[in-house]
């Protein structure tokens, strides 16, 4: 093997097979697991920290556990064994359900990423199988295509014109040929880069964390910047912090000054810091997350990056390829014209010579023009693979002694490099008159909706041909292709645009083919804005006008980027969904980024969440998950918000009005207990449909308005409460306190059933499982206070009437609440 610091490649290659063990036939399967265990799977990086006891420790050093766990200490050493029982019971089951929610989380979210996992072709045993990529081996001997992801650091065994794009490494945009070689770079490929043209064998050298951009990629991947949404809860969060410990402080001051007992008073206010903070959020969070992915499963979608689904239910704007989104991607060739627009031999002949001799598996074009022969009696000499930014392809032919670089791809791309064209009457030079003449055939068959390719040779001298050598052709005609709209593409944009998600079509091809597509499929805006027209554009115009069109033509895959780009400096939150080599910069820059299965392995790399089928029906529908997501944790954030706020609130207050404490800390933790428990039924719950009918982000203005106007009716409540208690029936501190733990379990505790939904809440159930919860907790609830356990909990028996007065409260409370959500709740 290399020297540590030296490159891989710097050793000559059958050196390099000898440390490896390895040669062309490949390994063993069993060399192939052993190997797999000593090197580990071929990751960037190693799964993060899945032990359980790391996880464990990391959840016991939050800050907020730290309190507690101190708390709880000096409970315990100060005898207050009851509550030192309750805090290690709130720690052990927020941290407990929190690993294990997390853990099934994830693993729902392994099971799903599998399903699209990468795979490789590898020799093991003598034979070429598929595996995936994780677990490719030092030594192992593999095949690669176009399209497909180098899944490993190696060097070439084979090659026959293989171009790889390493523009994710070095920036350069045309592809960089390889080739077998000793102790030259030119031999070796890089783990993620993208095979573009051409087929190789490789034998694999180094895999994982140990391939020279793993490391890279790694970084690349832990650093996923925080959706909009995770910032907006992160802030509230920072918010409720800062709001808690002013409260706290604020209540232990006033205790101390009342010279009220310190221990207790510090217990009571830990207790009311434990209500304050919304603990289970990042769990809530995750699982809502994860059961949103799962829901999209089953529903085609498969999700990489969980908080992309956050992404999704906010996208506004969806940017879309054309070929096999909207149509079908059945390519088939519907004619091969000369200049004259008769359908021509000779042009369909060099047409089958050019995509026949190409090296690689042939894309849909080429397979379309090889669908009834192939290159026939031409030989292969040599090739220019195609590049997105050339939009043009040549192979050097030879049949006896004629050798000729026949060249093809996009129109305007072949006729500016063209000089003449054959024509039935002989070779005419391409004059004004014959660009005119070809202009009106171009826009007579592209505005059709046919795509054109265009045909163009030269008699050639040697034996190499380069990019350079694509100069001075004759123009011999044009090959049309046919590929039909989807029939559910036109149905599945009315359903995006209905949800308020506009869709904007960015395509290679060119701008008629474009329009037509689009007339076809019902769009509303035919404005077309072309690559080369973007290409002096100033930012600013750019930036105005990509909002305004819809459609975009003949677009380098760098345009792609800068039109995601402009849509997001508009605020725009973005979707594109793409599926080839050239999408791959637009999908990893967009907001959520998508791809379909049986995509290219570089688009299906770079996408946030996977189409299971090649439909934007699905994504219609996959939408509507995740803003179901967004409605379920919204609910959480406004629960606490809320009822929860305004309880421990009034309680602060409370406190400092009468002589004695209006719970024992004890008391506030077990509401707190409960409460949590109640909601862990929320990311099973349903949403309704105005949450789910329009894209949405993280908004702070409408939460704030709701905690306001919701916090300060529950706590007129609580005073109504506390009036009644103290003036009324005149209740003693066991009293008061079993009466104030009742009402405010009851109120905080039912209040999600209004709250869920803005309509009327006999209108929408909830689901059975947060049922479930809500009203198992509020059963707990009574029977600790009302129970056989409630002297040990500090609780006493209730008058009749009080426990009447108590429930009539409750009542007009959830009346109240279920009127004034209107005014509180964003209506839409
Ligand atoms: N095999 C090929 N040989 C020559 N030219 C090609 C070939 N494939 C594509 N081209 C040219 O490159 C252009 C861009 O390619 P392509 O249409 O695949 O891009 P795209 O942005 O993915 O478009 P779409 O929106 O249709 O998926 C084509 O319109 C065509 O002119
Ligand atoms: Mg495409």
């Amino acid at each position: 093997m290399a020297a540590p610091d030296s490159p891989f490649w710097h050793q000559p290659l059958s050196s390099t097979l000898q440390s490896l063990d390895a040669s062309d036939a490949g390994l063993t399967g069993a060399e192939a697991k052993a190997r797999l265990g000593r090197y580990g799977p071929n990751l960037a990086a190693p799964p993060p920290g899945r032990r359980l006891l790391a996880r464990i420790g990391r959840r016991l050093i939050e800050p907020l556990v730290l309190i507690l766990l101190i708390a709880g200490a000096i409970a315990g050493i100060s005898g207050d064994v009851a509550s030192f029982v309750i805090i290690s019971l709130i720690v052990a089951l927020s941290v407990t359900l929190d690993v294990v929610q997390e853990r099934r989380a994830e693993a729902t979210a392994d099971a799903l990423r599998r399903q699209v996992a990468l795979s490789a072709r590898v020799r093991r045993d003598g034979a070429l199988v598929e595996i995936p990529v994780e677990q490719v081996v030092p030594g192992d001997v593999l095949e690669l295509s176009p399209g497909e992801l180098v899944p490993a650091d190696g060097l070439l065994l084979a090659a026959r014109d293989a171009h790889v794009n390493e523009a994710l490494l070095t920036g350069e945009v045309y592809p960089v040929e390889k080739k077998r070689a000793d102790a030259a770079e030119e031999g070796a490929l890089y783990a993620g880069t993208a095979f573009v043209s051409g087929s190789a064998s490789m034998v694999a050298v180094l895999t994982g964390p140990r391939t020279r951009f793993g490391a890279i990629s790694a970084a690349l991947e832990a650093e996923a910047p925080p959706t909009a949404f995770q910032i907006g809860v992160r802030r509230l969060g920072v918010l409720i912090v800062r709001l808690t410990t002013f409260l706290v402080l604020f209540v232990l001051l006033a205790h101390l000054v009342f010279a009220r007992p310190p221990l207790e008073s510090f217990l009571f206010a830990v207790a009311l810091a434990v209500g304050l903070t919304p603990e289970l959020l990042p769990m809530v969070m995750t699982v809502t997350l994860s059961r949103g992915a799962a829901r999209m499963a089953a529903r085609q979608v498969v999700v990489k990056r969980l908080a992309a689904i956050h992404d999704l239910g906010a996208m506004n704007v969806l940017c879309t390829d054309k070929t096999g989104t909207l149509t079908e991607a059945r390519i088939t060739l519907a004619g091969t014209p000369d200049v004259s627009g008769a359908d021509s031999a000779r042009v369909l002949e060099m047409a089958r010579a050019n995509a026949g001799l190409a090296a690689g598996v042939p894309g849909p074009l080429d397979a379309a023009i090889l669908a009834g022969g192939g290159a026939g009696a031409w030989q292969r000499m040599d090739e220019v693979p195609f590049d997105f930014e050339r939009r043009c392809a040549s192979v050097l032919a030879g049949q006896g002694e004629e050798r000729l670089l026949i060249t093809k791809g996009g129109p305007e791309a072949v006729l500016s490099r063209c000089a003449s064209v054959e024509t039935p009457d002989g070779p005419r030079p391409l004059d004004d008159a014959m660009r005119a003449r070809i202009a009106a055939l171009e826009e007579e068959k592209a505005g059709a909706g046919l795509r054109m390719l265009a045909v163009a040779v030269r008699p050639f001298g040697g034996t190499a041909a380069a990019r350079e050598d694509e100069q001075g052709l004759c123009l011999v005609g044009f090959c049309l292709f046919e590929d039909p709209p989807k029939p559910s593409a036109g149905e599945a944009i009315r359903r995006l645009t209905e949800a308020g998600v506009r869709v904007k079509v960015i395509s290679g091809d060119a701008a008629p083919v474009v329009a037509h597509l689009a007339r076809t499929l019902g769009m509303k805006r035919l404005r077309v804005l072309t690559g080369p027209e973007m290409e002096g554009m100033p930012s600013a115009t750019l930036a105005r006008l990509v909002l305004q069109v819809d459609l975009f033509a003949r677009i380098s895959p760098e345009g792609k980027l800068r039109i995601i780009r402009a849509l997001q400096k508009h605020g725009a939150t973005v979707g594109f969904m793409g599926d080839g080599i050239n999408d791959a910069p637009a999908i990893h820059a967009a907001d959520a980024g998508i791809s379909v299965q049986g995509a290219t392995d570089v688009a299906q790399a770079a996408a946030d969440l996977i189409l299971l089928q090649p439909d934007l029906g699905v994504l219609a529908d996959g939408l509507m998950e995740g803003r179901r997501t967004y409605g379920n944790i919204m609910k959480y954030i406004r629960m606490g918000t809320s009822s929860n706020f305004g309880n421990m609130l009034s309680m602060a207050l409370a406190s400092i009005a009468i002589p004695f404490l209006p719970l024992t800390p004890v008391q506030v933790l077990l509401n707190n207990l409960l409460y949590d428990f109640s909601e862990t039924g929320i990311p099973f719950d349903t949403v309704d449909e105005a949450t789910t009918a329009r894209p949405h982000g993280w908004q702070m203005a409408p939460l704030l308005r709701f905690t306001l106007v919701m916090g300060a009716l529950s706590s007129a409540f609580d005073m109504a409460t506390f009036a009644l208690l103290v003036w009324v029936f005149q209740a003693g501190p066991e009293v008061f306190r079993t009466a104030w733990f009742l009402e405010s379990m009851a109120t905080q505790i039912l209040v999600i059933f209004l709250i869920r939904s803005a309509g009327p809440f006999w209108r929408h159930w909830p689901h059975p499982v947060l049922a479930g919860t809500s009203l198992a907790a509020l059963a707990v609830a009574v029977f600790l206070a009302l129970g056989p356990l409630a002297p040990v909990l500090g609780f006493a028996p209730l008058p009749g009437a009080l426990l009447g007065a108590i429930g009539l409260l409750v009542v007009l409370y959830l009346a109240a609440a279920e009127l004034l959500k209107r005014v509180a709740l964003p209506r839409r």
